[in-house]
């Protein structure tokens, strides 16, 4: 909230960034559990006169966030998702500090995945699997909740089932229209749930990670279509569309969607020389990149959302 301040509009917040931390649990039968966060803190207080003279009263030191992501850790006796564990912190700092209004707390969980030997789940064994889990929590001190869970690094591809054509054609254009064509993308998606008060929020244990993973399954099956034959996509763009529809409408308690899919090009290999061709392209020897890629990003809300 910006202040008028000696003529000026003032708006300052204060954190902690990139706090790292690990938490195992232990079971009486051996079997270890852990997660792997990476922890941002943002406070909204009141301390205005840090600004203004030399008075840090109404500090709340970053240090100290730190080190209170770690004495939370320890005291969270059973796993849960990430987005309880950024509920839980953000309603800490609001409840506990008098000077702090807002707390915004981002996590990202690094994808330990519990490895298999002799395709038997290890007690103790994990490694690390590729898309990330995050979440933001946005408390205010009067238990109102914004809470957004989203997926990085989501790299999807299929060699076939994908075309574009149709487009604007102008004399700066040279790409063929196609219905054979190599789509990948690495998504990144970003949904709103709707429980907007801390009271409101589903207490069974890993709600949200169970919903994260079946929103994932949902965003993939849609990009894949059945495992026989597929469903063709027109454009990322359509696919997109048709990823973030099916999400809303599978799960009526995410108010809003937003995706990014990068369209990563593999471009066909042709290469010949003053003799003839050496390679012609038959659909099958691709040149894979990563830049420059194609930019698509869109969001897709509900009227009642706040969004
Ligand atoms: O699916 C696509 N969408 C585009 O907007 C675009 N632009 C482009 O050059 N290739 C593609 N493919």
């Amino acid at each position: 909230m910006a202040k008028d301040i000696e003529g000026f509009k003032f708006d300052q917040r204060h954190g902690k960034e990139r706090v790292r931390v690990a938490r195992v649990w232990k079971n009486q039968h051996g079997g270890h559990l852990i997660v792997e966060w990476r922890v941002g803190i943002t406070l909204l207080s009141d301390c205005v006169d840090s600004y203004l003279r030399d008075d840090n009263s109404d500090i709340v030191a970053t240090d100290t966030m730190k080190n209170t992501v770690y004495a939370k850790a320890k005291e969270c006796s059973e796993i849960l998702s990430v987005e309880d564990f950024a509920i839980l912190l953000a309603k800490h700092f609001t409840s506990f500090y008098k000077q702090v209004t807002t707390a915004i707390v981002n996590i990202a969980e690094k994808p330990w995945e519990r490895v298999n030997v002799d395709g038997q789940p290890h007690e103790h064994g994990f490694k690390l699997g590729s898309e990330k889990h995050t979440a933001e929590a946005v408390v205010q001190k009067s238990g109102a909740l914004q809470l957004t869970s989203g997926i990085e690094g989501l790299s999807l591809l299929k060699t076939t089932q994908s075309g574009f054509e149709g487009f604007i054609r102008d004399k700066y254009t040279a790409l063929p229209e196609t219905r054979e064509r190599m789509l990948a993308t690495e998504v990144t998606a970003l949904w709103r749930y709707s429980y907007e008060s801390l009271y409101s929020i589903p207490q069974k244990p890993l709600y949200f990670t169970d919903k994260y993973l079946e929103v994932k399954k949902v965003l993939a099956d849609t990009f894949f279509g059945p495992p026989v034959g597929g469903v063709y996509s027109p454009s990322v763009q359509r696919t997109l569309y048709q990823m973030a529809k099916a999400t809303l409408n599978r799960f009526p308690d995410i108010a809003s969607i937003q995706l990014k899919m990068p369209n990563i090009h593999f471009l066909p290999v042709n290469i010949s020389n003053k003799d003839g061709q050496i390679v012609k392209f038959d659909d099958d020897v691709y040149l894979p990149t990563d830049e420059p890629h194609g930019s698509i990003q869109a969001s897709l809300s509900r009227y009642w959302s706040k969004l």
